[in-house]
């Protein structure tokens, strides 16, 4: 398989949806490890796997409308395997295996088929203390936006997946790539201010647009590049209760169709009626309470 990842919404042709079966028991609040979770835990209305099943179905039939090869993982028993992004991500015709954080690390196995069919010198493995998940890289054209944390207790967040050794190391492989990364705020118990990755917070859209949390950037001035990149006729920005239902974490299936889910009201409006984009509509209310929607459950392979 010839990878090809140019950029976030290049029409897809094959991918990786991550699965639901076999999801084991609700985890405790020790055994949280992002902030939704945490707070559904502490809600007890934290999802149902046969529930999880019906939402990953309807869209994985969206991606099979639109001709795209769909992968799935193979099932390790009582594991949770939806968010297919962060275990491994392209960049051009790269993949690079991510260093996801410990609670996570035994998924990757179960990508070891979909890996054999990449050339091995086509894969790129990090040493262990660069960590990284797909959930922080965004490629775009030239540029290539990550998500990281800086802080000192940088150890002590569940949710600060991504470090600056690792980020430092795909500047060395992608030189020619304009590499920008963006503080994020962290909170592992508060899924109203913690934002787990960088695509809970910002995505582009189309060929030169994107929808962006303003407060999900410790520094201001990230989150203004940002809009000085795109134009801020091109940015749709969200609110913080948009921000908490996942907005951001849509999936482009093309430039012109987005997969979305069905309560984003105001998004998807938007998207319709001033961008003039197809917006498939699903439900996807319940993996939402795990921390990811659309974007996080996928793992692009080639998009033309
Ligand atoms: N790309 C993403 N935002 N992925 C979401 C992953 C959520 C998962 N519960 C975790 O904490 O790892």
């Amino acid at each position: 398989m010839k990878l090809n990842i140019k950029n976030e919404t290049g029409t897809l042709k094959s991918v990786v949806l991550g699965q639901p079966n076999s999801m084991g028991e609700a985890p405790n609040l020790e055994e949280s490890y992002d902030a939704k979770s945490y707070h559904s835990v502490q809600n007890n209305i934290y999802p149902l796997e046969e529930d999880i099943i019906l939402e990953m179905d309807a869209f994985e039939k969206v991606l099979k409308k639109y001709d795209v090869e769909v992968f799935r993982p193979e099932i390790i028993e009582d594991y949770n395997q939806v968010f297919a992004r962060d275990v491994a991500f392209v960049i051009e015709d790269k993949m690079i295996i991510s260093n996801v954080i410990h609670d996570r690390s035994d998924e990757q196995e179960a990508y070891r088929k979909i890996f054999e069919k990449v050339k091995w010198r086509d894969i790129i493995n990090l040493p262990e203390t660069a960590h990284i998940e797909g959930g922080d890289v965004i490629v775009w054209n030239d540029f290539i936006f990550i998500g990281t944390c800086y802080s000192e207790d940088y150890r002590n967040f569940k949710t600060a997946r991504t470090n600056q050794y690792a980020i430092e190391i795909l500047k060395e492989y992608f030189p020619k790539k304009r590499i920008l990364d963006f503080e994020l705020k962290k909170n592992d118990q508060d899924p109203s201010v913690g934002i787990l990755h960088l695509d809970c917070t910002f995505n582009p859209v189309g060929k030169d647009k994107c929808i962006i949390y303003k407060d999900g950037f410790v520094d201001e001035n990230d989150y203004q590049l940002i809009v000085d990149i795109f134009g801020e006729e091109n940015c749709f920005h969200v609110t913080s209760e948009e921000m908490f239902e996942m907005n951001p974490n849509i999936f482009s299936i093309s430039p012109d169709v987005i997969v979305s889910d069905k309560t984003f009201t105001r998004l998807n409006n938007h998207l319709r009626n001033e961008w003039g984009m197809t917006v498939e509509e699903i439900s996807y209310r319940e993996i939402s309470k795990m921390g990811g929607l659309l974007r996080c459950s996928t793992l692009p392979l080639i998009r033309e």
